[in-house]
C-alpha cells in the first residue's frame, strides 16, 4: 500500500491515496502505521478520499485509532497533497470533512509548490466549564484559579472536534503530560478531548502546547491553535488575529469579525513516500 509522510509544523500524519480502493480495518491500521518504533511512525493516518459533495473527502484517525471528525494541520497537507499528485488543478479546493466541508485556499510559488496553505475551519462553538481537577502545576493565569488544588478554569471551544483551552503563566513549564491526559478523559467530554495549554505572550502571540485526543503530546494541533485564538478573544486577552507559536512552528490564526470563521494559515510539508505491507 503507497503512502506520503506529510507534516504541518511537525504535526505529522501517513496519507493514504484512497480514490479507488480503502483498506480495510482503518483503526488497527492508524495504530500499526503510527507506531514510532514498529510502524512508519506518526500522530494519525489520514486517509484522502472521492466526496459526493466536495473535491475530496479527508478522514483521520488518531495513532490510538479513534476516527477524529477533523484536523487542521492534515487539511493544509491534503490541500498540498491532492494538488502537487494532479488529483486537482484548482487552487480553492473544497474538503468534505465529518465536521462539514472546509474551504482551503493554496498558495503556490513560482515552482508550483504548494507552500502554504489558508483554511476556513468554520465558526466556532464555545462555552466556559470549570474542572474540579487536582495538580501540581504552576500558578495559572487567571484570577479564578486557585492553586494546586482546586478547579481549572477551561475554555472548551469546538472546532469541529473538542477542545479545552487552560491559561498558563508559561508553556514551557506547563503540566502538558500531568494535566494533559487526565482532562481528555474527564467526564465533561462526551467523546474525550484535546487540551490545549496557551500562553499569552501579548495581544497578537500565543504560546500553546497541546494534549491530543488520541495521540498524546503532539508537535503541534491546528484545530488547537483555532480553539485558543477564540478561547483569548473570549478572555479579552488578544486581538481577533494572531501568530499562534507551537513546538513545530507557527500558524497565523483570524477570527474574522464579518462572518464570524476562523481562518488558519501555515505551511504544509511531505517528508517522503513508501510503500507499507501489511504483515497481519
Ligand atoms: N492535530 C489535529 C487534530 C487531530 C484530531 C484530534 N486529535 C482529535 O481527536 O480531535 C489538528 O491539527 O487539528
Amino acid at each position: 500500500m503507497p503512502f506520503t509522510k506529510m507534516h504541518g509544523i511537525g504535526n505529522d500524519y501517513i496519507y493514504i491515496d484512497c480514490m479507488e480502493r480503502v483498506p480495510e480495518n482503518l483503526p488497527q491500521l492508524a495504530i500499526e502505521m503510527s507506531d514510532r518504533h514498529t510502524g512508519v511512525g506518526g500522530d494519525g493516518i489520514i486517509l484522502i478520499c472521492p466526496s459526493e459533495c466536495a473535491d475530496f473527502k479527508m478522514r483521520i484517525f488518531n495513532a490510538d485509532g479513534s476516527e477524529a471528525r477533523m484536523c487542521g494541520n492534515g487539511s493544509r497537507c491534503v490541500g498540498r497533497y491532492v494538488y502537487e499528485s494532479r488529483l486537482t488543478d484548482k487552487t480553492t479546493v473544497t474538503l468534505e470533512t465529518l465536521s462539514g466541508i472546509k474551504t482551503l485556499r493554496l498558495h503556490p510559488d513560482r515552482q508550483g509548490n504548494i507552500t502554504s496553505v489558508t483554511v476556513d475551519m468554520g465558526i466556532p462553538v464555545t462555552a466556559p466549564v470549570e474542572v474540579p481537577v487536582r495538580f501540581n502545576a504552576p500558578r495559572m493565569v487567571s484570577e479564578n484559579v486557585p492553586t494546586s488544588q482546586g478547579p481549572v478554569k477551561i475554555t472548551a471551544v469546538s472546532m469541529g472536534n473538542p477542545h479545552g483551552v487552560i491559561l498558563v503563566d508559561s508553556a514551557d513549564n506547563a503540566p502538558v503530560e500531568i494535566l494533559g491526559p487526565e482532562l481528555e478523559h474527564h467526564v465533561i467530554w462526551p467523546d474525550r478531548a484535546n487540551i490545549e495549554f496557551v500562553e499569552v505572550v501579548n495581544t497578537t502571540e500565543l504560546r500553546m502546547r497541546v494534549w491530543e485526543r488520541g495521540s498524546g503530546e503532539t508537535m503541534a494541533c491546528g484545530t488547537g491553535a483555532c480553539a485558543s485564538l477564540v478561547a483569548c478573544v473570549l478572555n479579552r486577552l488578544t486581538e481577533r488575529h494572531a501568530i499562534i507559536h507551537l513546538l513545530g512552528g507557527d500558524l497565523e490564526i483570524e477570527w474574522n469579525p464579518d462572518d464570524s470563521h476562523v481562518y488558519m494559515t501555515g505551511p504544509a510539508e511531505t517528508v517522503f513516500n513508501g510503500t507499507y505491507r501489511r504483515l497481519l
